[in-house]
């Protein structure tokens, strides 16, 4: 080593960055921030590893993270494992009574537990609920229609027990913001009829964060955001302008229903939305605490 090189200042660099991060950190004190974690940004050990870092030092920097997850890949494996094919119906899993117990099994089951267990690695207490505990999520058989391109003639989807969330009580998740506990949330919702429905994570997690009024819901996918014509990405969007982006199909596939949550959640009194890419290390701490954020900011 040439001691005339000059050494790495990373007391000086840390100084700068916990300096440029700070006002944002007191933006959002005593603020929620539901995060949605997608099955598709899940990726490998490291990824997850830094996701659970980054709720964690939420939470120590006063911040109320509440992580709602899905898994719609990790369900497909198990299901093919069991030998039942997956299908899709207007981008939702058709689920019957032997998938929906599989459903469950696998949400509010192991990938429920693995990421509580990222999350307590990382110092904190995380505790993993499903919509059935503490009475938090009821749901209703969703009534889904498609038209048909050829016939134009509107059809009724029958998808089985997959759910729409229709009551949030938000008294467990008020009580755990007052607590230590972060908590982790699986799509999985009782009905009032008994039954036990499915429902897609991202509508979950809109909802969720609509009851609790939340500063941001962000969407952890596996894209850097909205992305335009020419596939650059598009850092900021106002509710009419995604409407636009809808109609004139360059928001088109899984991006629609999640824009549309998007806009929903927002008309329910959610501050702002950004949609981000999950499998970028550290994409919640970089959206929140850096100046120009990481994804596309969705605002009334
Ligand atoms: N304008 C757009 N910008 C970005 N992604 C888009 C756009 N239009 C369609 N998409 C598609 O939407 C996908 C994200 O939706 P989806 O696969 O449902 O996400 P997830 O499984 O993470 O919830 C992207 O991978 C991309 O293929
Ligand atoms: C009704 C419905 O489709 N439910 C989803 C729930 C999981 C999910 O939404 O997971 P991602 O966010 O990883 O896609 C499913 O069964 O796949």
């Amino acid at each position: 080593m040439n001691h005339s090189d000059p050494q790495p200042d990373t007391g000086e660099t840390q100084a700068r960055l916990l300096a440029e991060a700070l006002p944002f950190m007191q933006a959002y004190e005593n603020k929620t921030v539901v995060v949605k974690y997608g099955g598709h940004a899940m990726g490998n050990a490291e990824l997850g590893q830094a996701f659970a870092r980054d709720i964690a030092l939420l939470k120590q920097s006063g911040v109320n993270p509440i992580v709602v997850h899905g898994g719609g890949p990790q369900i497909g494996r198990m299901l093919s494992q069991m030998g039942i094919e997956s299908r899709f119906e207007g981008g939702l899993r058709v689920t019957d009574e032997e998938t929906v117990k599989i459903v469950e099994m696998v949400l509010a089951g192991s990938i429920n537990k693995e990421i509580v267990a990222l999350i307590n690695a990382e110092g904190e207490w995380a505790i993993g609920l499903c919509g059935k505990d503490g009475n938090m999520v009821f749901a209703e058989k969703a009534r889904k229609t498609v038209v048909d391109p050829d016939s134009n003639i509107e059809r009724v989807l029958d998808l089985g027990f997959v759910g729409e969330p229709v009551e949030v009580d938000r008294t467990l998740l008020d009580l755990l913001a007052r607590s230590e506990m972060i908590p982790v949330i699986a799509p999985v919702a009782p009905g009032r009829d008994g039954a036990t429905y499915n429902i897609n994570a991202d509508t979950f997690a809109g909802a969720i964060a609509g009851a609790l009024e939340a500063s941001r819901l962000l969407f952890l996918t596996d894209v850097p955001g909205v992305l335009d014509k020419s596939g650059e990405l598009i850092k900021e969007l106002s509710v009419a302008e995604a409407r636009t982006l809808i109609r004139d199909g360059t928001i088109s596939g899984g991006m629609i229903p999640k824009v549309e949550t998007c806009i929903e959640a927002i008309e329910n009194g959610v501050e702002g939305v950004v949609i981000l890419n999950g499998k970028k290390r550290h994409a919640v701490l970089l959206e929140l605490l850096t100046e120009h954020g990481a994804g596309t900011l969705i605002v009334r």
